[in-house]
């Protein structure tokens, strides 16, 4: 099932899929590559094609060894393909799923990995905007580093930014994945380097709990969790690495680090960490959060259902809903101050020591279900309404005016 891409490259044989198109191990000139093959409704978005064009130079120039590099940019017919460095392993997001958390040591080295990849790009004014497990890809083929852990590189810069169109994503639209999305850019404010140290900051609390810090329920209620909650510890976890997370999970965009300072201070802490076993920290309690949301917005998740550890909504109309877990985008209302306001009370979840009693068990049941009978009509009401206000903007082709594009490269 090989396939010609431009006059340069074959298409062997799947490697994955993401929401923005397949990737196929291939081969070139200089041997195998991996090739990203935009899904075709947006190869055949004259805009798109364009910016992709435009940005060749920006894309093309990021050489680092903890940055997939893109090698060329194809634009041949209906094919539109990034060809990359192939990198040979797996995924974040694969070895998490296998392993539910890491030992912090190797949890670290990798951080720390990806926080100098983008410090390189930072330098060269690029902001990643979708730094994610997903987006981290582990070279198994190398030497192993502290903790037995791979080399890590990022992956997929600029992919956030093409697909960024001003006629896909309107001002008041959100870019990104729920989970990992810095405050500012819940509130509206232009993606800046600081962005993407939330994000990685989420990524690290994530491979150390086992789950991200203000994920869980409705996409909304994630977002609004981003710009009201204040992290809750991990128990066992070092202090000084505490500190580090804390400081990069900060509301304000300026007291996070920068990036290769957060590199060096990661880097600094792996002898302490060394031999450390992963935290005993149990899965939150998806019950009492859920119950918190229902009791602030009424958006919560149908009764019965599990809470999804990241919701997303597809920003490329035609990704499958099944899939929205691992959606490269979100594309959402930015929420008014008042709909923001309204998790001030506290719906994150609060890790539990391993064996710790679960927080209102004791609770009424035949109440709440009463209750969450009501609340799941409301959703599945708001749903209905979402989904057709979602379909009504993503095939709105009236360009807005030239100040509303958002996309434009931001230096640190
Ligand atoms: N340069 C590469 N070398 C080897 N495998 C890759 C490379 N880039 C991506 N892959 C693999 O291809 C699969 C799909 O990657 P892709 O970037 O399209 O999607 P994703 O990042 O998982 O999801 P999304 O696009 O929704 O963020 C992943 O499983 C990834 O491991």
């Amino acid at each position: 099932m090989a396939r010609r891409i431009g006059s340069r490259y074959t298409a062997h044989q799947i490697l994955g899929r993401g929401s923005a198109g397949t990737v196929w191990l291939g081969e070139g000139p200089e041997g195998p590559v991996a090739i990203k093959l935009l899904r075709e409704d947006l190869s055949s978005d004259q805009e798109l094609v364009g910016r992709f064009v435009q940005e060749r130079t920006a894309l093309l120039g990021l050489e680092h060894p903890h940055v997939v590099s893109v090698r060329d940019l194809v634009v041949d017919g209906n094919d539109l393909a990034l060809v990359m460095d192939l990198v040979r392993g797996t995924d974040l997001r694969t070895r998490l799923d296998r392993e539910r958390r890491l030992a912090p040591e190797a949890a670290v080295a990798i951080v720390a990995d990806v926080a100098e990849g983008l410090a390189a790009a930072h330098a060269a004014g690029v902001v990643h905007r979708d730094v994610k497990p997903e987006n981290v890809l582990l070279d198994m083929q190398g030497p192993l580093g502290p903790g037995g852990s791979h080399r890590a590189l990022l992956t997929d810069f600029g992919v956030a930014k093409l697909i960024d169109t001003p006629r896909r994503t309107r001002a008041t639209k959100i870019i990104g994945t729920p989970d990992y999305l810095a405050p500012e850019i819940v509130e509206g404010l232009p993606p800046r380097a600081s962005v993407d140290i939330y994000a990685l900051a989420t990524v690290l609390y994530e491979l150390l709990a086992g789950f991200t810090p203000f994920g869980g329920g409705h996409p909304g209620a994630v977002l609004r969790r981003h710009v009201t909650e204040t992290v809750v510890p991990l128990p066992g976890i070092p202090d000084e690495l505490w500190q580090l997370l804390v400081q990069c999970l900060a509301k304000a965009p300026a007291s996070r680090l920068r990036a290769s300072e957060l590199a060096t201070r990661l880097r600094e802490l792996l002898p302490l960490l060394a031999g450390m076993p992963p935290l005993d920290v149990d899965e939150p309690d998806t019950e009492a959060a859920e119950e918190a949301a229902e009791e602030l917005s009424g958006a919560a998740p149908v009764t019965g259902q599990p809470v999804r550890r990241r919701g997303a909504v597809p920003l490329v109309p035609g990704a499958k809903p099944s899939d929205s877990n691992r959606d490269t985008h979100t594309s959402m209302r930015v929420p008014a101050p008042d709909e923001l306001a309204g998790g001030a009370h506290g719906t994150a979840r609060a890790p539990r020591a391993a064996g710790a009693p679960r927080p209102g068990s004791a609770r009424n049941r035949a109440v709440t279900r009463r209750r969450r009978l009501v609340v799941a009509v409301a959703a599945l009401i708001l749903a209905v309404a979402g989904v057709g206000t979602w379909l009504a903007t993503s095939d709105d082709t009236t360009p807005p005016p030239a100040d509303t594009q958002t996309s434009a490269p931001t230096a640190p």
